[in-house]
């Protein structure tokens, strides 16, 4: 089983999110508390309240741990497109697999990776949801300490499963939209690169930011629910299930809920995946 989309996959995702951070953090604000009127008022008080660190809050814990899980998307991706259609990496350009093949590696990659990265991602977003500004003196304590303190009293008050907490809304999401996404990037790469060749830097950076738009703007009706779920138990009220969770939200608040952060969710997509994708081909290139 070729490893270097393993390590190419690390890397790439780690740049991504370093990128991508303060644009996920007012994200998750804006879809699941209710004191922010907007992108802009979310930042503005964010800055105000706990200056630019706050942007940053949770990030050293995503880099360590969500860039490994990127690292399982692309190398299960790339390997189930060598069992799919006996090419490697480096034979795709000559001989480019169908995009149906490219979607069922994608969506194959997206259920392993959604697994891993259930219990990583509700503690991020457990932390980007603590609002207190830091370390003030006389101000109640956060309910976390940081990652490790997340994880335990997560494991402590509901067990291994609490970890979980909104892994099924997570596999919805990114089952068909990893498939999604890789197929919008290779589409968009054979368009604008001539037969056999490499595409060019400058088409795997749009190539690559499209497909992060394209299959958020896909993901982010389940995104919202995923978030609300993991957050269920804490601030917001508790939920029957995934289906409790679509039909409450929709009637309290109308449909327009599933939409929240989609515009913050694209803008992030881009810089992100166009650095991903570029670093990831990159890399791979270079070792040849
Ligand atoms: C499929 N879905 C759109 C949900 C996720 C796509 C993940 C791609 C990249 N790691 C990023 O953080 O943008």
């Amino acid at each position: 089983m070729p490893a270097e989309e393993f390590v190419a996959g690390w890397i790439s995702g780690a740049l991504g999110l370093v990128l991508g951070h303060p644009f996920d953090t007012v994200k998750v604000r804006l879809q699941t508390q209710t004191t922010y009127r907007g992108i802009v008022d979310c930042m503005v008080k964010t800055y105000r309240h706990e200056s630019l660190l706050g942007f940053f809050k949770g990030m050293s814990f995503p880099i360590a741990s969500i860039s490994v899980v990127n690292s399982i998307l692309f190398g299960v991706y790339s390997n189930a497109l060598l069992a799919l259609t006996a090419t490697s990496h480096q034979e795709r350009r000559a001989q480019p697999p169908s995009y149906t093949h490219v979607f069922i590696a994608g969506c194959t990659g997206g259920f392993l990776q959604a697994y891993c990265l259930a219990p990583f991602d509700l503690i991020k977003v457990r932390l980007q949801n603590q609002t207190e500004p830091r370390a003030k003196p006389g101000s109640p304590p956060p309910r976390y300490r940081g990652p490790v303190h997340c994880a335990a009293s997560i494991f402590q008050a509901e067990g291994p499963r609490g970890l979980f907490r909104g892994a099924w809304a997570l596999t919805l999401r990114d089952t068909p939209t990893l498939g999604i996404y890789f197929v919008t990037y290779e589409w968009l790469c054979r368009q604008f690169t001539p037969d056999g060749q490499n595409p060019s830097s400058g088409t795997v950076l749009v190539a690559g930011g499209f497909a992060g738009i394209i299959s958020w703007v896909a993901a982010t009706p389940l995104d919202v629910i995923k978030s609300r779920m993991q957050m269920a138990g804490l601030k917001q009220r508790a939920y029957g299930g995934l289906l409790d969770c679509i039909v409450s939200s929709a009637r309290q608040e109308g449909l327009g809920v599933f939409f929240r952060g989609l515009t913050i969710n694209s803008a992030r997509a881009f810089p992100v995946n166009a650095i991903t994708f570029l670093s990831y081909e990159y890399l791979l290139l270079s070792w040849g």
